[in-house]
């Protein structure tokens, strides 16, 4: 099978998106992850547009890509001038890049009524322009915007713009769904009459090399994008998590593993495709975007299951409900527990946290039903993953507080013209010691977070590492009015995890200190497993500590 040829524009067409910005020196280190991963062409960006475009390519320059060629973006030239006169068409000569890569009008409606230009000015700017680049050796593509619409409206007109790029010089002729409103079934009967027409009309012997540029107005842009492949395009644009104008691009990390994974189709090197979870992650770190849960492959729920009728099967044959092996693409498994679980969620948690289940007589069964039951009192085991482990802990006797709170105060002050302060006292016990400490905070939760952690810092000096990184509060049922549960998520991370806990009550800083308390257990028992000063949850040791945990003190 011929190979496809990957060409990423997370950098020029990603950056069209809303809320889509890299610093030049960002887009260099994208570049080069692109470039790792095996990524054929690299789109920085358009020099002709902006200096942080041209900056990335002077940086670039002084670069070695292993496999990718940097490629400068532009149009096609200003009508009426001759191209070398053309500012944009200097500005990607002068980005020294071995490709450029220039789109064109296809569509007569773009040409006449947003241009005001003719029809023949097009074809000759297409023309001219692409010579310009090739005659200043410039590997060329030629990027038909609008040419699904452009066909549809005057397939004759499309298919004269590719032939005036193609026997200008251009390497690769490229047919864009612009507007995202191209259906797959359209694609592909466009695409193939596409490749029939321009073998009869251009005979210089040179094969003509298309590819396809879509985007996800209807959804379809990967769809879109695959169709063309299996009509014999060998290239395709995209950007990696889908970046792009209005619905964005091609997700990238989708096709790269359809391609290699169900279509057979070589593009990146298979040891490279384990990295593109990672990829994935850099990118929208970077551009700093929460990445999409669902996202396909690269997703964190991409492969996670909650049901406990798919977990039960997944624990004897994970094909059962998994369409390819997570780790394929650097992704993994996840189970999740929430009512909807059965036995099977409760055991593969076990497994999975190192926790020995029925080791005092709690079996999954009896737990699966304590949670349905906390779960129907407002709990929300599915994404507290840290409040599930001690919980767990807890119902098998195996849980070691490594604190406990004997009281707290917090007062919130407001002066008219002031904002509000908080101040928390807290009243701890470590083993036989005590210890009250005070805080202030610019809320409630961050006072008595400041507190917790001014009193555990006296026993345990490594809580620096540790941070909460997120705080949300729902409302569980909002027909109670002031007086509704509210469940308080919180994420904390250090240098190596990230954990969330949950705390329900009807009092909102009741809740908060039980979520904030549950991830400081979870940190702290974390280092002392670490320092081997607590045994591993499941170990001999483990199970004969009897520390007076029941079911009442958990529920
Ligand atoms: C389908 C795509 O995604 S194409 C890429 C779209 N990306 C961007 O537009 C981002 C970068 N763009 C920019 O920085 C600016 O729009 C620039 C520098 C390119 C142009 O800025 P300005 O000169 O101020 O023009 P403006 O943006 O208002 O209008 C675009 C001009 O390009 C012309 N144009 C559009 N397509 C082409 C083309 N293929 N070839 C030549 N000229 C074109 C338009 O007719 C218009 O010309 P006019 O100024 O004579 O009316
Ligand atoms: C060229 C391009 O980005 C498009 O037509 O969408």
């Amino acid at each position: 099978m011929e190979p496809i040829l990957i060409y990423d524009t997370t950098l020029r067409d990603g950056t069209q998106g809303e809320n889509v910005t890299f610093t030049a020196d960002e887009k260099l280190k994208i570049a080069m992850r692109l470039d790792d991963i095996g990524i054929h062409y690299i789109e920085g960006g358009w020099p002709g547009s902006n200096p942080r475009d041209i900056r990335f390519f002077d940086l670039a320059k002084r670069e070695q890509f292993k496999t990718a060629r940097i490629t400068a973006f532009g149009s096609t030239r200003k009508p009426g001038i001759e191209a070398a006169d053309d500012p944009n068409l200097t500005a990607i000569i002068q980005s020294d890049t071995p490709t450029a890569a220039i789109f064109g009008k296809s569509w007569p409606l773009h040409v006449q009524a947003i241009m005001d230009n003719t029809l023949e000015e097009n074809l000759a700017m297409i023309a001219d322009s692409v010579a310009f680049l090739k005659s200043r050796d410039r590997e060329v593509i030629y990027d038909a915007e609008h040419f699904f619409d452009g066909f549809k409206d005057s397939p004759d007109y499309a298919l004269d713009t590719l032939v005036a790029a193609f026997d200008a010089g251009a390497d690769f002729l490229v047919l864009c769904d612009t507007n995202g409103g191209t259906l797959p079934h359209e694609v592909e009967g466009i695409s193939r009459s596409v490749l029939e027409r321009l073998n009869t009309r251009v005979g210089d012997g040179r094969p003509v090399k298309l590819g396809i540029h879509t985007h996800n107005d209807c959804g379809m842009a990967a769809a879109n994008a695959l169709s063309a492949i299996n009509c014999g395009a060998v290239m395709v644009h995209g950007t990696i998590n889908g970046y792009g104008e209005r619905c964005g691009n091609a997700d990238l990390t989708t096709i790269i593993p359809v391609l290699s994974a169900k279509m057979n189709r070589p593009c990146i090197p298979g040891e490279k495709l384990s990295g593109l979870k990672s990829l994935s992650r850099y990118v929208s770190e970077t551009a700093n975007i929460v990445p999409l849960n669902a996202r396909p492959f690269v997703g964190h729920s991409a492969f996670a299951h909650k049901g406990g009728i798919h977990v039960s099967a997944i624990m004897k044959e994970s094909r059962a409900y998994e369409h390819m092996n997570p780790e394929t693409v650097g992704n993994q498994r996840r189970v999740l527990m929430s009512d909807l679980a059965g036995k099977s969620n409760v055991e593969y948690k076990a497994r999975e946290m190192g926790v020995d289940l029925g080791a005092n007589g709690f079996d999954s069964k009896t737990i699966v039903a304590a949670i349905k039951q906390m779960e129907d009192e407002g709990y929300q085991f599915d994404v507290a993953d840290g409040s599930f482990q001690i919980m767990l802990e807890k119902f098998t006797e195996q849980f070691k507080p490594l604190f406990d709170l004997e009281s707290f105060r917090v007062t919130i002050e407001k002066d008219k013209d002031l904002p509000c302060s908080a101040h928390a006292t807290i009243k701890i016990s470590v083993g036989d010691n005590h210890e009250i400490t005070a805080a202030e905070g610019l809320g409630p939760v961050s006072a008595l977070d400041n507190a917790l952690r001014k009193a555990l810092g006296n026993f345990y000096p490594d809580l620096d590492s540790m941070q909460l990184v997120d705080f949300k509060v729902r409302v569980v049922d909002g027909r109670d009015g002031t007086e509704a549960k509210v469940r308080v998520f919180i994420e904390s991370r250090d240098q190596d995890q990230i954990w969330s806990t949950i705390g329900v009550s009807e009092d909102i800083i009741e809740a908060s200190w039980h979520a904030l308390a549950d991830s400081f257990q979870f940190k702290l028992a974390k280092e002392a497993r670490q320092a081997g000063k607590l045994p591993k949850p499941g170990s001999a040791v483990a199970r004969n500590l009897k520390l007076g945990w029941s079911m009442s003190c958990i529920a």
